[in-house]
């Protein structure tokens, strides 16, 4: 039998169990890193993480540990915390892996950093890559076909080691050099998603949804072509693909965030004491803040941080739909001077 290099995986919510599940489905040992003592005891004992993927039955080979130190001397590790600790969690690594693989979907708030900066500091000498794309977990888990894009800042050399050890029947990477774009693609998808939940929570129909799709594509390439990703990244799987996914399904927790906003809930109510996260509600402030910076118009993600901070849902549309008509591309809006 071929004997597969161990991996790691950071991070044991729904997505890192996921990951680290399709990973040992040929057989291979993984170490995955939990923050709760009492996930890890489950996943030890039991083969099972209650508390972030209750459906999973996971495979022994599936090593948890509450110790970052025990994942010295593999090479290649999967990150999977919450956006906003990644930077705290790779810098506790007592050495920087060969490659590091994040799978994180957000913006640093404060500093504004996407995760592949955030990690270049964290954990220097490491080579960084982005898997990011249409991926719900208990899907994954249950090794239902998924593809992704990997995006290597290594370039092909990274991929030539990193698609063998990634790659699995179901679970197919397709190549990218441009981590900026796999990163904005995942990363702004979290926000729309949100605003069309909102959009079912108000029960606006599935046309607003469907044009909510299109027009909050436009902002996110927009802004990727602000921040130099390319085109092509954002309209693969890790943007347009990833986009369809979360605004179609209250599977999405970021869609259901939405929903629950549209349906009168309050934002501060939503996000106090819940476990599991929806990066959206993180990115939302500082994408809109970079937007402003660079003077990227993305009117979608400033609703959805106008009612994350409290503003009424209908108000909010409202404002939306009363915009001055414009051109639909910006290439055209010369012709009629808007
Ligand atoms: N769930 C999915 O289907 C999915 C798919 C693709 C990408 N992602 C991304 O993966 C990342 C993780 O999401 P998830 O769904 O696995 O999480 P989750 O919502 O299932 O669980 C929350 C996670 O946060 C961890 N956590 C909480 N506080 C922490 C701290 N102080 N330090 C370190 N870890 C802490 C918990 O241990 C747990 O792993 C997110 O960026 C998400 O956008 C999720
Ligand atoms: O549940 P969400 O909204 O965090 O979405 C999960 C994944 O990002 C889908 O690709």
């Amino acid at each position: 039998m071929t004997q597969h290099e161990t991996i790691g995986v950071i991070g044991a919510g729904a997505w890192g169990t996921a990951l680290a599940q399709m990973l040992a489905s040929d057989g291979r040992d993984v170490v995955l890193w939990a923050y709760e003592p009492e996930v890890v005891q489950a996943i030890n004992a039991e083969h099972r993480n209650p508390l972030y993927l209750p459906s999973a039955s996971l495979a022994p080979t599936i090593r948890a540990t509450g110790e970052l130190g025990d994942l010295t001397g593999i090479d290649t590790l999967l990150v999977v915390t919450p956006a906003q600790v990644l930077g705290k969690v790779l810098a506790s690594l007592p050495r920087p892996p060969r490659d590091l693989v994040l799978c994180s979907k957000g913006i640093e708030a404060g500093s504004g950093r996407l995760m592949n900066d955030v990690a270049r500091e964290a954990s220097p000498g490491s080579a960084i890559a982005v898997l990011s794309g249409p991926t719900f977990a208990h899907e994954v888990a249950a090794g239902m076909p998924t593809a992704v894009t990997l995006a290597c800042g290594g370039g092909a050399e990274q991929w030539e080691r990193l698609a063998p050890a990634i790659a699995r029947p179901a679970f197919r990477p397709y190549y990218s050099d441009d981590v900026t774009g796999a990163e904005i693609g995942g990363a702004v998808k979290n926000v729309l998603a949100i605003a069309c939940g909102v959009v079912d929570g108000l029960g606006l129909g599935q046309n607003a949804r469907a044009a909510l799709i299109a027009r909050g594509f436009s902002e996110m390439l927009r802004f990727g072509e602000a921040l130099g990703a390319q085109t092509e990244t954002l309209t693969g799987l890790c943007g347009l693909g990833d986009l369809v996914l979360t605004c179609s399904s209250a599977s999405s927790r970021n869609f259901a965030l939405g929903k629950a906003l549209g349906e009168g809930a309050s934002a501060a109510d939503l996000m106090a004491d819940r476990r599991t996260v929806a990066e959206g509600a993180h990115t939302a402030p500082v994408l809109a803040d970079l937007a402003e910076q660079r003077g990227v118009p993305m009117p979608i993600v400033a609703a959805v941080n106008a009612i994350l901070g409290g503003a009424s849902a209908r108000e909010i549309v409202a404002e939306l739909l009363s915009r001055p008509l414009r051109a639909e591309l910006e290439s055209d809006a010369g012709d009629i001077g808007a």
